[in-house]
């Protein structure tokens, strides 16, 4: 193929590259994916409604997330195990991230320590946690206030690890252990709620709301609730303490027919009604998909698996390059839009269906 022009590209670029049992792990959501393509084809259905004759000469699309500042609304979601995508891991993607001057979101799945992570860092990072015991999560929100991480992100739409049927027909799992033991245990070496072995030591399926005020009150970091989809959830996690939420449903992986995130957005915006903060991420794969989720309230979006493209295809430098694509056509398709910075992003940009 010629250099890749788009995301797309990437992705059919990224599929070459990578065995199958990795694609399917990358690429896959959970049961009958109807979420994974729901979150993409939701976007197509939502139509813009430009305005012409304004001056699109310049066109700024910096901005911030709880005050710190980003070059684009476009942020790295959190995303496991990046040495199965490139043997540098996130190392690359973080050097990406920061020549890119945006946020990077580290996993706690990660391949390589949260310390190492941000020693490389030249943006702002956040730490996204999955909670196995208390004295651990514990541990780990230290270090990653202590490494500079200015934010941590709780997922909360994994209790339990949903059935991943391409991964289950490919026994990933085996082949995992067998080819890449340590891509999952960068911060911890026994973390995997995917490893049947050690289901038993993740409480995920036992936290409440209750683990909001008591993150509160072990770090002075704010906290960013991941995975909400209705406004009941968005009321309780402000009440509870959260900064900032991200709609999210994890990239179509978790609970099988759910909302595309696209048409969950409104319902928690009109819920928030500007007392935080809210991002969302899921099927972000074009510079108008930018634009709308901004229109509907987003303050800014998080990429998934675009990064893990970049990443497979050419380690920091394509997920630096993919990066700038998105950017480039962000900028592009607001200057048609009538659009010289986010700020002239209304809603009336946008025609739902
Ligand atoms: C391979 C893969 C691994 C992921 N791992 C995590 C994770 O460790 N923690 C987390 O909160 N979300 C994780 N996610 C979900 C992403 O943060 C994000 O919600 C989702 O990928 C967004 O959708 P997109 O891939 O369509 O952009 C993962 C997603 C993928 C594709
Ligand atoms: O695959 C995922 O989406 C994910 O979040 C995860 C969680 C734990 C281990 C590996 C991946």
């Amino acid at each position: 193929m010629n250099p890749p022009i788009n995301i797309f590209d990437y992705e059919v670029l990224a599929q070459a590259s990578m065995q199958p049992v990795i694609w399917d792990f990358f690429y896959g959501g959970s049961d009958d994916e109807v979420t994974l393509r729901a979150n993409r084809s939701a976007f197509e259905r939502i139509l813009l409604r430009p305005r012409v004759l304004m001056d699109v000469n310049t066109c700024d699309i910096s901005t911030s997330v709880l005050g710190i500042p980003v070059s684009m609304p476009v942020l790295l979601a959190p995303s496991a195990a990046h040495g199965l995508a490139h043997p540098d891991g996130e190392f690359a993607t973080v050097r990406a991230a920061g020549a890119a001057n945006t946020l990077m979101t580290l996993s706690t799945e990660s391949t390589r320590s949260l310390e190492e992570v941000a020693a490389l860092a030249q943006g702002p990072l956040w730490y996204q946690l999955y909670i196995y015991t208390l004295e651990e999560a514990q541990g780990m929100v230290q270090r990653a206030e202590q490494a500079g991480y200015t934010a941590i992100v709780l997922t909360v739409d994994l209790p339990r690890y949903s059935r991943r049927e391409r991964d289950l027909r490919n026994d990933m799992n085996s082949y995992q252990q067998a080819h890449y033991p340590d891509a999952f245990s960068g911060n911890a070496p026994h973390l995997s709620v995917d490893g049947s072995d050690n289901q038993n030591t993740y409480i995920g399926d036992t936290i409440t709301w209750d683990i909001l005020p008591w993150l509160c009150s072990i770090t002075s970091l704010p906290i960013v609730v991941k995975g909400i989809l209705t406004a009941e959830d968005a009321e309780l996690a402000i009440n509870y303490g959260a900064s900032a939420i991200i709609v999210s449903n994890h990239g179509g992986r978790q609970l099988d027919g759910v909302m595309p995130t696209i048409e969950a957005l409104p319902e928690v915006v009109a819920s928030v009604d500007g007392r935080c903060e809210v991002y969302m991420d899921g099927g972000i794969r074009r510079g108008i998909d930018i634009i709308k989720a901004l229109a509907l309230g987003a303050r800014a979006v998080l990429i998934g698996r675009p990064v893990l493209w970049g990443l497979a295809v050419n380690g920091q430098e394509g997920v630096q390059h993919m990066l700038e694509l998105l950017r480039s056509e962000l900028t592009l398709s607001l200057r048609l839009a009538g659009c010289a910075s986010l700020a002239d992003i209304q809603r009336s940009l946008v025609q739902l269906p």
